[in-house]
């Protein structure tokens, strides 16, 4: 199996940290530099102070000039412009001042020739030992409204940036959308400084989203808790850092700012379970490379009036099983999986000796106009998957696939959301999940579904998608994530061409609909990529 380093663009991307140096090398510019690196970016440094400190105090710091600030960011923007900025700390209002200005002008530069430069900015004002890093505490950082990714306050951050304390989940809640509000961006307030009331025993952090690009419409705008089983480590120094920093890495490879959150999370929480104590105050973060390991992963909750609250985790194997049974396993593998939009074409591949396949009919209207009506057509297709001892999936319409007792229903993230998955798993109907990110696959893993779709992968003309493609490398990281956890399935632009680099990224299965559909011989295009994908090693 090709690993996702095997698949990596050769050149890495560029991520800069605006920050200030940890003469204890635990966070700060050196806990930047270490993610960014460990997380397959080049890292480039811009220097705001110099702190003279160590793990149990910070005795000095001292601001860097203005033009040596100005002078390190122009220095860099010719030669070395970056993929995604992280930005710590800033020592005092004046540097705020001058960052937003030259942000401001440069990301006019950007949005001209078309890039997209995202800005993380963890508000940096108080030391994991207690001490003041920030001149005079307190910062306004309303200067950089418009100019933001992301903003990410701890609890204590997040109460100076309202004014007043948090005492509860309610209050938080208010304060990180008012924060979104205000600085116009998304928020990740994190709880993992927060005793009792946040829950002791988890790390419970808000993902406020606002305006992420390349999402889907349904998660737009929307806050989710994100939960994971708090690290029992006191050497938490540099925690914050590494987690902006690891965000920006990951932002900077392409992914959606929803992944960068929980790839960045679970690569804290990594960090912390081989932490070490070089000093006799807090110790830092082993550097552990990209997150594989699907525990790491946080459990993700919407957040909703009816239910504000965080998941309560009790361990990660009851929390991933929630209250499903868990969808129909499927044994064998589902080789390659046609997806069709009518009868007379499911039963010819049938024939030709498929396996797995979906009947997607997706224009319903122009359906009811046909001889045969939607359920009709849903009834014959059940008929045929099992005269054929074969799995057809219904795509959609769940309500039919429960009546007429179909092996399996495919829903995307989208619809997830309007259907009843109770009534699925009673009805013991397979059921397959789409997905289009890591945010997307732990929330469909979350369900515990026969199979979880990834896609696109590569460019498609059959619907109009909210992200953009995948592509191999993004899908050898999701399959490194799953691999073994569940059938995974390749879906979005694939044909004969691309049968081979996407079997080596180790995905299980593919989906395809034009490469069947669109050929003049459709039981013949099907038969030839069937033999080939399994003959593909
Ligand atoms: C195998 C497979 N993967 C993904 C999809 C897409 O499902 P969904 O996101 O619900 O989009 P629509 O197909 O409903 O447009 C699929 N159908 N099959
Ligand atoms: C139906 C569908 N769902 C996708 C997803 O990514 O969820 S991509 C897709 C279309 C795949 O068609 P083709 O093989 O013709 O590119
Ligand atoms: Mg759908």
């Amino acid at each position: 199996m090709t690993s996702a380093r095997q698949v990596l663009p050769a050149v890495r991307p560029i991520v800069w940290t605006i920050a200030g140096s940890d003469s204890g090398g635990g966070a700060g510019i050196q806990a930047d530099l270490a993610t960014m690196s460990d997380l397959d970016t080049h890292a480039c440094s811009v220097i705001s102070a110099v702190t003279a400190q160590s793990s149990v105090t910070v005795s000095l710091v001292e601001a860097v000039s203005a033009q040596m600030l100005s002078s390190q960011l122009n220095t860099l923007v010719t030669d070395l412009p970056p993929d995604a900025i992280k930005i710590g700390l800033l020592a005092d209002q004046r540097q705020i001042a001058l960052l937003a200005l030259w942000l401001r002008d440069q990301q006019d530069i950007w949005l001209k020739a078309g890039v997209k430069v995202p800005v993380i900015l963890d508000p940096v004002m108080v030391a994991t030992c207690g001490d003041a890093l920030a001149n005079g505490g307190a910062l306004d950082f309303t200067p950089f409204k418009g100019l933001l990714t992301l903003i990410t306050p701890n609890v204590s951050e997040l109460e100076v940036l309202a004014g007043h304390c948090l005492d509860d989940v309610g209050a938080c809640i208010t304060a990180a959308k008012k924060l979104a509000d205000v600085l116009a961006t998304s928020v990740l307030a994190k709880g993992g400084d927060r005793g009792p009331s946040w829950c002791q025993h988890q790390a419970n952090d808000l993902l406020v989203c606002r305006d992420v690009n390349g999402i889907s419409a349904k998660h737009q705008w929307q806050s989710f808790w994100l939960s994971s089983i708090r690290e029992a480590s006191g050497n938490n120094h540099g925690t914050g850092c590494t987690l902006s920093s690891a965000i920006a890495a990951v932002m900077a490879h392409g992914f959606v700012l929803n992944d960068a959150v929980v790839v960045a999370k679970a690569y804290v929480s990594a960090g912390l379970r081989g932490s070490y104590q070089p000093g006799k105050g807090a110790g830092c973060l082993a550097r552990t490379a990209w997150p594989r390991e699907l525990s790491l992963f946080p459990y993700i909750k919407q957040v909703t009036q009816q239910d504000p609250l965080p998941a309560a985790l009790i361990n990660n194997a009851l929390s991933r099983t929630g209250k499903l049974k868990g969808f129909k396993k499927i044994d064998e593998a589902l080789g390659l999986y046609p997806v069709v939009a009518d009868v007379a074409l499911l039963e010819m591949l049938l024939k030709a000796g498929a396996k797995t396949l979906q009947l997607r009919i997706k224009d319903t209207k122009e359906q009811a106009l046909k001889e045969q009506s939607l359920e009709q057509q849903i009834i014959q297709a059940i008929a045929l998957g099992r005269d054929y001892q074969a799995r057809v999936f219904i795509n959609d319409h769940w309500q039919l696939a429960i009546k007429h007792q179909a092996y399996g229903v495919h829903l995307g993230q989208e619809d997830l959301i309007e259907s009843n998955l109770k009534q699925l798993d009673d009805a013991d109907i397979a059921l397959g999940l789409s997905s289009h990110s890591y945010f997307e696959i732990l929330l469909a893993k979350q369900h515990n579904p026969s199979y979880i779709a990834f896609g696109h992968i590569f460019p498609t003309t059959t619907k109009v998608m909210p992200s953009k493609p995948q592509g191999l490398a993004k899908l050898a990281r999701y399959v490194s994530l799953m691999k073994g956890e569940l059938p995974i399935v390749a879906i979005g632009g694939i044909d004969a061409s691309r049968l081979a680099s996407v079997k080596a990224t180790g995905v299980d299965d593919i989906a395809v609909v034009r490469a069947v559909t669109e050929s003049d011989d459709p039981a013949a295009a099907f038969k030839a990529l069937a033999q080939a994908w399994l003959e593909e090693s």
